[in-house]
């Protein structure tokens, strides 16, 4: 961060004014922006432009989020949503056209691609009593010295009854290039053991644990060992939003709604007993309370975003 916090906290202020309903604080080294409205409340890191926390009024929080984050600057945050682009997991276990692409860069190519630890710009915040939007917009050719394709990429986000997070992609050089991506979602559930998904049934997925061989889904989801799968929803459209799963959340006695718009892929994670050990920022028995569902295009779902091109992709919760 080359500003100092206080400095970014002042002059948001003096850009956005003291909003109704918006706080903009300082978590150690982070910039965080807190939203409380008629129906619900959230908080959104300008690191990475992740949210992180998104609670209906009375209900218990629908993002997870660990307790052993640190919050230091360069270090995405364990939880909420972070935004993984151009390239979603291990790089290589992405498609040729991308690995191609990223190779040729000279930048670190850890997983999940390049952005969930930038700070990214904030554009605009609209604060209404029952719904507050929320622009973040980052430009990677200016961000990211060894990214070489002009682009602009926007996060919308509406704290409402529902929450609805969208990527926008915009090309807006003379080059095209390649993505895979994902909004990886951190969802908190009472209990994973009491925890099922729907609304899976009969999809195809490539399954991270067994060589990345591809499998169908029968019946539920249950939750009772590491899972890591990516499932590839090919009916879903840019349409409309359509309900792709449902998390049964029986110990808190909900069911959380997944839509997703232009994102036709789903990963279902949940790291169980031993890799919860080797994970950064996570608590060893954290996986009780969380299950990841991504939403996101990769794989056969990679894009490619040509001059002008505009790519948006995104999710909603019910
Ligand atoms: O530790 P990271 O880089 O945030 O990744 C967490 C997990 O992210 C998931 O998306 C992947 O499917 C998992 O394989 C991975 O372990």
């Amino acid at each position: 961060m080359t500003q100092a916090l206080p400095n970014i906290v002042s002059s948001l202020y003096e850009r956005f004014g003291h909003l109704p309903g918006v706080t903009i604080e300082v978590h150690k080294e982070l910039v965080a922006i807190n939203i409380i409205n008629d129906v619900a409340s959230g908080t959104i890191f300008l690191q990475g432009a992740q949210v992180t926390h998104y609670e209906r009024h009375c209900e218990p929080p629908i993002l997870w989020l660990s307790d052993a984050c640190d919050y230091k600057a360069g270090v995405p945050l364990r939880g909420g949503i972070p935004v993984c682009w151009p390239w979603f997991a291990n790089l290589s276990h992405n498609p040729d056209d991308v690995k191609v692409q990223i190779d040729a860069l000279d930048t670190p190519k850890g997983a999940h691609g390049l952005v969930r630890s930038i700070n990214w710009t904030v554009e605009d915040i609209v604060p209404q009593d029952n719904e507050t939007h929320l622009c973040l917009m980052l430009l990677p050719h200016e961000e990211i010295p060894e990214w070489p394709y002009q682009a602009t990429l926007k996060l919308m986000i509406t704290i409402g009854a529902e929450l609805t997070v969208k990527l926008e992609v915009h090309n807006t050089g003379e080059r095209s290039f390649v993505h895979t991506c994902a909004l990886h979602s951190y969802f908190s559930v009472g209990d994973i053991e009491q925890t099922s998904i729907t609304g899976l049934e009969d999809a195809t997925y490539i399954d991270a644990l067994k060589e990345w061989a591809s499998f169908q889904q029968h019946g539920t989801l249950s939750i009772n060992e590491e899972v890591d799968r990516i499932y590839q929803l090919n009916s879903v459209t840019s349409e409309k939003y359509q309900r792709v799963a449902q998390i049964h959340d029986t110990s808190n006695n909900r069911v959380i709604n997944l839509h997703q718009i232009d994102a036709k892929s789903l990963v279902v994670w949940n790291p169980w007993i031993e890799k919860s050990k080797q994970l950064s920022n996570f608590p060893n028995e954290s996986y009780q309370e969380m299950i990841c569902l991504e939403t996101a295009n990769t794989l056969t779902h990679m894009r490619k975003v040509t001059p002008g091109g505009l790519e948006l992709m995104g999710f909603m919760v019910k």
